[in-house]
């Protein structure tokens, strides 16, 4: 038997593998792999929205610097942002967690402080789980169960030419975060008598260590009686999201870098600190989990003013996906996302 390379498909080509060997054999599983949630036919008047998201240490949290009652909130919030992404409302969650003996109860005390937290946020409720030993690192794995009525329903796949692509919040915030703890944490490893500055810090800090679902939004939108034509949260990039909606729904993509929507602290931080471009951490950085999603031009008179939504872009007939840069120049984007492999 030949061996390939988990990378050699990377994180998405082996999802689309799995997909690929799926077979739907319920007419009540209207929508299995391939958005934020699966979509469940329960009853007539609501559709029950499921989804699943795991945290890893070391590949998605370093304990040295994320305090569990943190961890604990995100966990919730990243699993509820993907029923919000389905013009949804998450319910219920489960929690599973693998953890050895080198937590104590207190920890555990702690991480369910904040997901306790996260729960009264979110008005969900823990309704289940799973507790097992881990010979290694702590994994929490959580799945969110929601709710939304069938005709209000949005997936990946419904924009279309002509619709202008929105985003909420500010993006690119969690990465620089990531990058000023990765560097304490360095500096201190380095010098443990030197402590770590992060009070000035506290708003991209705030935003790897403690994310918080759009909810908030799904509940505006629908007050506006606004339906977007697609959504998705912005789990790993802008870049790899904007591609998602795009390939999903078969059209292409105008995005103008300048319009992409960067706090002044990521901004500043990311130039000075880092050397880093800041749309480059919009595109690429990911775990922002704001919503990114298309509308129909009919709609925007009735957002075009609300401070947390930025219009970024279009969508348009030819399938190719493209960065209008500052400077006026049009370059393919390519997804440089997050990819697990
Ligand atoms: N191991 C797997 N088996 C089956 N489906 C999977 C697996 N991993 C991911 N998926 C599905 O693939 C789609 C994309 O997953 P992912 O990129 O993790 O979504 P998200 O970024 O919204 O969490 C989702 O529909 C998810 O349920
Ligand atoms: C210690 C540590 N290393 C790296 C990262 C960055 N990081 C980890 S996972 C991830 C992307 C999102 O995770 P994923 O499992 O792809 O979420 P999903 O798309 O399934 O919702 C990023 C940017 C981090 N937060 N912490
Ligand atoms: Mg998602």
């Amino acid at each position: 038997m030949p061996r390939t390379e988990l990378s050699q498909l990377g994180e998405f080509g082996l999802i689309d593998r799995i997909k690929a060997n799926t077979n739907l054999l319920n007419q009540t599983s209207l929508k299995g792999i391939g958005d934020d949630a699966a979509v469940i036919q329960t009853s007539s008047d609501f559709y029950q929205l499921i989804s699943t998201d795991m945290l890893v240490e070391h590949i998605h949290f370093d304990l040295s610097f994320h305090p569990l009652q943190h961890l604990g909130y995100k966990a919730v919030a990243v699993n509820v942002s993907d029923i919000a992404a389905m013009n949804g409302i998450a319910e219920q969650i489960t929690i599973s967690l693998a953890i050895s003996n080198r937590f104590s109860v207190e920890a555990v005390d702690a991480l369910y402080q904040g997901i306790f937290a996260a729960c009264q946020d979110y008005k969900v409720d823990l309704v289940g789980g799973d507790v097992t030993s881990s010979m290694s690192g702590l994994v929490i794995s959580i799945t969110a169960i929601g709710k939304v009525a069938p005709e209000q329903v949005v997936y990946r796949s419904g924009a279309k030419s002509g619709d202008i692509l929105c985003v909420t919040g500010d993006l690119g915030g969690a990465y620089i975060g990531l990058q000023i703890l990765q560097r304490e944490k360095a500096e201190f490893l380095a010098n443990p008598k030197m402590q770590p500055k992060l009070e000035e810090r506290a708003y991209t800090v705030g935003r790897q260590l403690k994310p918080k679902a759009r909810t908030d939004i799904i509940y505006e939108l629908a007050e506006l009686q606004v339906k977007p034509t697609a959504m998705i949260d912005i789990s790993d990039g802008l870049a790899s999201e904007v591609l998602h909606i795009a390939t999903q729904s078969g059209v292409g993509v105008m995005l103008y870098e300048d319009k992409i929507p960067i706090d002044r602290e990521t901004y500043e931080v990311a130039i000075d600190e880092f050397k880093l471009v800041p749309s480059v951490c919009a595109m690429n950085g990911g775990e922002d989990y704001e919503l990114l999603f298309t509308i129909q031009q009919k709609d925007y008179e009735k957002i075009k003013n609300h401070d947390e939504i930025s219009f970024i872009g279009y969508m348009t007939e030819d399938r190719s996906v493209n960065l209008i840069t500052s400077g006026g120049q049009k370059v393919p984007i390519t997804a440089q996302g997050w990819n697990h492999f």
